[in-house]
């Protein structure tokens, strides 16, 4: 079998008496981007910190392509990238003084540092800011600097903690295009409160929240979590809420103007055809049925009570 790119088991971590993270396993096979989201104080920069080696935890393991990071942190470290919430740059250096001491940080050998930098710039799209402070770069770019540091080792294993918090939304933009891009050839994992960033970005999620894991599971199954109830129609014929009784398994109905109805069922999942079929014998004149989801924002606070 393969080695998982990732393995956590029964991580848990205490911050002096206070329990921050509670008994998180997971394990990735695959490339990819793989979102951590939870609310605020979940835990979720914690479980990043100790991925990363820059904080030891309690108790549990992590294993990254089978390295442990707690008795081989060196080894681990090779296979690892971070961009923490608070970027690590140097304002006062140049992009490329800054890849140069980072590449140094990573003990890339000395020989391979100069090919190593036009490699990140160019794949980072900071080639032509190489020679400019870090300061005088605006957000945006100066996130790709941290992003640039972060896989300038070739890590197959990159970890994001809120990657486009203060950016603005073309800078977000640009900067969710270059995560999908370096995640093509790595296991990315990012957190984030936002959710439409989840939905733009990541494939697979887990959810954290009171230090625990409260769902994981891909971005369709997160949508899917609350069983959807209401199916919207819209019926030409304009028949009475009493005569939509007839439809099998509807708890009530709703008449909401014009042409439009809300029909509610235990379970909506199943109910299409039923509504087609009743509607033809009816001869209802359906123009349109569609199953009404629940919107990421309710799963997430339904989640956010477990
Ligand atoms: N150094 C620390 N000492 C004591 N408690 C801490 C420390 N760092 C974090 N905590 C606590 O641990 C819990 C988890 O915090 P953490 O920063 O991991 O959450 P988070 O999900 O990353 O939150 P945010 O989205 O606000 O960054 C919180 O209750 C926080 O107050």
């Amino acid at each position: 079998m393969d080695t998982p790119i990732i393995h956590i088991e029964k991580l848990s971590h205490r911050y002096s008496v206070q329990w921050a993270v509670r008994d998180i396993s997971l394990e990735i096979m695959h490339h990819g981007i793989y979102g951590l989201l939870g609310s605020n104080g979940a835990g979720k920069s914690t479980i990043m910190n100790i991925m990363c080696g820059v904080l030891k935890q309690t108790e549990g393991d992590i294993f990254i392509k089978g390295i442990n990071t707690k008795t081989d942190p060196v080894e681990a470290k090779c296979h690892i990238g971070f961009l923490p919430q608070q970027p690590p740059l140097h304002l006062d250096l140049t992009v490329e003084e800054y890849l140069d001491y980072s590449a140094r940080l990573r003990y890339i050998p000395h020989k391979e540092i100069s090919k190593a930098i036009s490699e990140v710039v160019e794949r980072c799209g900071i080639s032509h800011f190489k020679k400019r402070l870090i300061r005088n770069l605006s957000g945006g770019y100066q996130q790709r600097v941290g992003i640039a540091q972060a896989i300038i080792h070739n890590p197959d294993f990159v970890v994001l903690d809120e990657p486009t918090n203060g950016l603005d939304p073309n800078q977000i933009v640009e900067i969710r295009g270059l995560i999908k891009e370096i995640a093509q050839e790595r296991t990315v994992i990012l957190s984030t409160h936002i959710l439409p960033e989840v939905q733009a970005t990541c494939e697979y999620i887990y959810m954290v929240e009171k230090g625990k894991m409260v769902f994981s599971g891909t971005v369709d199954e997160f949508d899917n979590y609350i069983l959807p109830t209401t199916i919207r129609v819209s019926l030409l014929a304009n028949p009475s809420v009493e005569e939509l009784k007839t439809i099998p398994g509807l708890l009530s109905a709703e008449h909401l103007g014009e042409t439009d109805y809300r029909l509610q069922f235990a379970d909506a999942r199943n109910m299409v055809d039923e509504i087609i079929e009743t509607c033809g014998v009816n001869n209802w004149r359906l123009s349109q049925v569609y199953l009404e989801k629940n919107s990421l924002d309710v799963v997430f606070a339904e989640l956010s009570k477990k």
